[in-house]
């Protein structure tokens, strides 16, 4: 482990099984976050992405290897201390709405996160781009957008060191697009982030690193800077990324 990883793995294996499937979702990853770093996980639909980050997360239990956070073994220590190793993360998931508690109000959804803590919900609010008047509203009745928005404000509520997002982006408009990754960019270097995501452009833009993964295998693991002429896998999002100057 490099002393200055915040997150590591060292031959992390999952294996997840659907009817007499058995699927080596993650096969002897081996992975490093340091503190303030910004990741990029990318690759094609099935690769082990999403199982990654809950296994980063400390939610999902490696089948072989370990996990260390802030030089803790999360499998090693008692539920108590995993719980708080959660703590030190914020999840943005993929579909925010199905994340909320239906009965909340959007300024609710973000206090419960708050908890104790005292952080002004409001604030909150403004730091992702939403007028403090839509803490009232309920999830359902906000755009894709917002929804995602009141998700990283949600996440951001417990001032974590870790932001994991799931393609925080992926069903909204381009300008709404936009609107998230203004929020994530203001972050960035602020605390590590890990963002799944299958568009290329994205990762250019907020990662410092991406780490490429194909069949639950890390294929790729690079600086931003050094993206052209890296790994196959890195080759071929590159050439399927429309727009990309490379
Ligand atoms: N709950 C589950 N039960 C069984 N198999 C699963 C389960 N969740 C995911 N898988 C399988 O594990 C593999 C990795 O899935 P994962 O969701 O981590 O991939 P991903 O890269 O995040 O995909 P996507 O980009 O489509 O979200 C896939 O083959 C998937 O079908």
């Amino acid at each position: 482990m490099r002393d200055e990883a915040l997150v590591s793995c060292r031959g992390v294996g999952r294996v997840l099984t659907a009817g007499r499937r058995r699927i080596e979702a993650l096969r002897g990853v081996d992975l490093d976050v340091a503190a303030g770093e910004s990741v990029a996980v990318v690759g094609r639909s099935g690769s082990g992405k999403s199982t990654l980050v809950g296994v980063l997360a400390a939610l999902d239990r490696p089948h072989t290897g370990r996990v260390t956070v802030g030089g803790v073994d999360v499998w090693a220590v008692s539920e108590r201390e995993r719980r708080a190793v959660r703590r030190r993360f914020g999840w943005i998931p993929q579909d925010a709405l199905s994340s909320f508690d239906p009965r909340y109000t959007a300024g609710e959804v973000v206090a419960e996160a708050v908890g104790d803590r005292g952080t002004d919900v409001f604030e909150l609010f403004a730091r992702v781009g939403l007028d403090p008047g839509m803490a009232g509203r309920r999830p359902v009745t906000l755009s894709g957008g917002e929804r995602q928005r009141v998700a990283i404000a949600r996440a951001l509520a417990t001032d974590p060191d870790v932001l994991l997002a799931d393609e925080p982006t992926s069903g909204l408009d381009v300008l709404a697009q936009e609107r998230v990754l203004d929020v994530l960019a203001v972050e960035r270097g602020h605390r590590a982030l890990v963002l799944v995501t299958h568009d290329l452009r994205v990762a250019l833009r907020l990662a410092d690193r991406v780490v490429a993964l194909e069949e639950g295998r890390v294929v790729a693991d690079v600086p931003v800077g050094g993206l052209a002429g890296a790994a196959p896998e890195l080759t071929r999002l590159l050439e399927a990324t429309p727009g990309l100057d490379h």
